[in-house]
């Protein structure tokens, strides 16, 4: 008999991206879904429901509790609420969740199976049942760049983020376009005469975007669209953000590493900054190596880690045709390019990569999970 999958935040950004997923991959075929809301309960079920097409409420613990997996898009704030009245009640079944709020408790895998197979089945075998999608930062770069740490080759990496504007959420994708629309529209007749100063739309720019209404800037708080914004989520208080923080402790976690695991964690540490890309994360990324590695060695790595990472053809032509959130939104593909020496020693490498964070940064870890657990 199949499982009854339980599905909430289905209809979100994030959950939006995971249905698709799921459909294209015919994921329904092996559940029986039972949708839930926050917000229409009784309400009709998508098209993919089968023998149950009312929405379930989901903050109705009786409900939830006849599911045997409940996948959640819903939101940290859904979690913190709902999974431990649910645990409370003995409930044993699987929970996969896109939130970050479970995801450095103990018992819980940061999912990523490409990358951390050997966890999720070590837990597995211990029963565990709480699997947790990564911060969309550190499942990118791990999916382009696992192979190293595999290999067991990275002393330490240091991390320069370039986070587009869906890490926020659906209004903050607005917003930035919306700012890039009124941005237009205050220079739009001297850009259409060629012969106007550029200076003189410099100076119209910049005066607009200093002047935008606390409506137009509600989401982010300040201007995205022609700047950038260097700290992501909560200060910590020790002059680092939080989605910095998150890059050490979750990279060492889905691999396996650190205290927890009884090993020495490898250090990786660097600035996370919003910029005006809708929604591919991108970075750069410095390695030290614990040996002199040849880039063609590297190169021959990564691509060999994973049907997805690509390696890019570290040239100016290759570079900026394949490796642009323009060129990777919507495809699961994963590509790292930019791969050389630096100056600092043959140790020292770099290395620039790019992933759509709705893709491999969110849905589809959960998407493969639910399939492990299915196929389990
Ligand atoms: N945004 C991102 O890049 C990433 C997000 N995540 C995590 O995923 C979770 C969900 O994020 P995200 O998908 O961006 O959240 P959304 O705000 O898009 O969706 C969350 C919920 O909001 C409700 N909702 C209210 N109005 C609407 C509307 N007009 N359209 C769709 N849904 C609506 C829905 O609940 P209901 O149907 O019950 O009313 C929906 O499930 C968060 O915990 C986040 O941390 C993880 C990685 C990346
Ligand atoms: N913080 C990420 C998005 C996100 O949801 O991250 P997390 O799942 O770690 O909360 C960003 O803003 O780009």
């Amino acid at each position: 008999m199949s499982k009854l999958v339980g599905l909430v935040g289905w209809r979100g950004m994030v959950g939006s991206v995971l249905m698709d997923r799921m459909v294209e991959e015919n994921d329904f075929d092996l559940i029986e879904p039972l949708f839930f809301s926050t917000s229409n309960a009784g309400g009709q079920a998508p098209a993919m429901a089968k023998n149950e097409a009312t929405l379930q409420d989901a903050n109705d613990i009786a409900a939830l509790q006849r599911c045997d997996i409940i996948v959640t898009c819903q939101g940290g704030d859904y979690t913190n609420e709902v999974y431990p009245k649910l645990r409370a009640t003995g409930w044993k079944g699987h929970w996969i969740d896109a939130a970050s709020a479970l995801r450095m408790e103990k018992n819980a895998v940061i999912v990523l199976d490409p990358v951390n197979m050997p966890v999720i089945k070590n837990a597995l075998a211990q029963g565990g049942k709480d699997w947790i999608g990564g911060n969309c930062t550190v499942s990118c770069m791990l999916m382009g760049v696992g192979a190293l740490y595999k290999a067991g080759l990275v002393e330490w990496m240091s991390t320069q983020t370039y986070q587009a504007a869906s890490g926020g959420g659906a209004q903050h994708m607005r917003e930035l376009l919306t700012q890039y629309g009124t941005l237009n529209a205050e220079v739009k007749a001297l850009l259409d005469n060629p012969k106007s100063a550029i200076l003189e739309i410099d100076r119209k720019v910049i005066a607009k975007q200093r002047s935008l209404s606390s409506t137009e800037t509600a989401n982010f708080g300040v201007p995205l669209g022609g700047s950038l914004i260097p700290w992501i989520d909560k200060d910590l208080g020790n002059g680092m953000s939080k989605e910095e923080w998150k890059g050490m402790a979750e990279t060492n976690k889905i691999l396996g590493l650190g205290e927890d695991f009884g090993s020495a964690p490898i250090p990786v540490d660097g600035f996370c900054v919003r910029v005006g890309a809708m929604r591919c994360h991108s970075q750069a990324l410095t390695f030290k190596l614990k040996k002199d590695v040849p880039v063609a060695d590297i190169e021959a790595m990564i691509a060999a880690d994973n049907p997805w990472a690509k390696v890019v053809p570290n040239t100016r032509e290759a570079t900026v045709k394949d490796l642009t959130p323009v060129a990777v939104t919507g495809t699961m593909s994963i590509p790292v390019g930019r791969i050389r020496k630096l100056a600092m020693g043959p140790e020292y490498v770099g290395a620039f990569t790019i992933g759509d964070q709705l893709l491999w940064g969110a849905a589809e870890p959960l998407r493969r999970m639910l399939r492990i657990l299915l196929e389990a």
